[in-house]
């Protein structure tokens, strides 16, 4: 784990000496969107990667927009190896990893400095990557599936919107709650260093879990009956819950099983055709358990849970 200053590498854990203990999450760099309205970056096919973690629930969501917008056969993905130790993400041989298609690099850390060769930053992934002019358009997974969901209509003949203009306010409002209650509430209890700023972490990761099982009581999704990014930005963490953020992170007030509402809607998205296959349960324990080590210094990756996500959801009686 660490970050790049002027363009080098430094070994070094997230500081929460001045934030009284608290996991404080760096603002994204690149935030270019391709499109209509950048002339830099137009939409064609092939001309766009994606890097990735099958880890990280970030990443995921742009894994999860790819598919269903039928990007595959326009931008390819180059997946890292799940551990994330000294140099950060690499690409090392590892099943269910890529390596590097492009340039086949060893660290993800030299993609950023390909970009710009003094940048300062926290290497993360998800990276959408211009081949044309080999630069990073966006590293911000919140922007890359606003960029999936309509950037490249025009290619791929796929409308479907996730995001549609008449519901923004309702996503807009759930994803306030949803991103730092729980997308990133669970990152705070895990990385807290302090005993109160863990405990604020996990009271608002579980006071926002209580408010989206009450909505879940009563409508099939999170905005009424329309699936849309506000549901898979849920879903990365939710899928994530039980296998680590309740152990690993210390989320264990609740399991996501234990809320028949959460668990039965976590399990209908997960049934969507192709979602199953961009969950990798083994990337995501053993990036969580084996990287974190001031965590977990064993690096021992636990066997569980065992639940069965094929089991029927039975939630298609709340559609109206
Ligand atoms: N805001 C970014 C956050 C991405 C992020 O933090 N990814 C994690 C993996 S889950 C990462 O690469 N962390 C490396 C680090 O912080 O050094 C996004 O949503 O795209």
């Amino acid at each position: 784990m660490g970050l790049l200053v002027d363009g080098k590498w430094q070994d070094k854990w997230y500081d929460t000496s001045k934030s009284g203990g608290k996991f404080e999450r760096q603002a994204s760099k690149f935030r270019h969107f391709v499109g209509a309205d950048d002339n830099k970056f137009q939409p064609e096919s092939g001309r766009y990667h994606l890097y990735v973690a099958l880890a990280c629930p970030w990443a995921h969501r742009t894994l999860i927009v790819r598919k269903l917008k039928e990007l595959e056969a326009h931008i390819d993905v180059s997946i890292v190896h799940p551990h994330m130790l000294s140099h950060g993400w690499s690409f090392d041989d590892y099943p269910g990893s890529t390596g590097d298609k492009l340039y086949g690099k060893t660290y993800l850390h030299e993609i950023y400095t390909l970009a710009d060769s003094e940048i300062t930053t926290r290497v993360t992934v998800p990276i959408l990557w211009d081949k044309k002019t080999k630069q990073i358009v966006n590293n911000e997974s919140a922007d890359i599936i606003r960029i999936f969901n309509s950037g490249f209509n025009t290619l791929t003949g796929n409308t479907i919107d996730y995001y549609p203009e008449s519901l923004r306010s309702a996503i807009d409002e759930i994803n306030d709650l949803v991103y730092p209650n729980i997308n990133n509430g669970v990152y705070k209890a895990g990385f807290a260093t302090t005993q109160a700023a863990y405990e604020e972490a996990v009271n608002d990761v579980f006071g926002a879990l209580a408010k989206i099982e009450q909505i879940l009581s009563s409508q099939r999704y999170l905005v009424a009956d329309t699936l849309t990014e506000a549901d898979w930005r849920l879903f990365t963490t939710l899928i994530r819950f039980d296998a680590v953020y309740h152990g690993h992170f210390k989320c264990n007030i609740k399991q996501i099983a234990d809320y028949p509402n959460l668990f039965a809607y976590m399990r209908e998205l997960y049934q969507i055709p192709g979602i199953a296959d961009t969950v990798n349960f083994d990337h995501i324990k053993r990036h969580y358990y084996f990287s974190h080590t001031m965590i977990n210094p064993t690096q021992v990756i636990p066997l569980g849970p065992k639940q069965d996500l094929m089991q029927p959801h039975g939630r298609e009686s709340l559609s109206t």
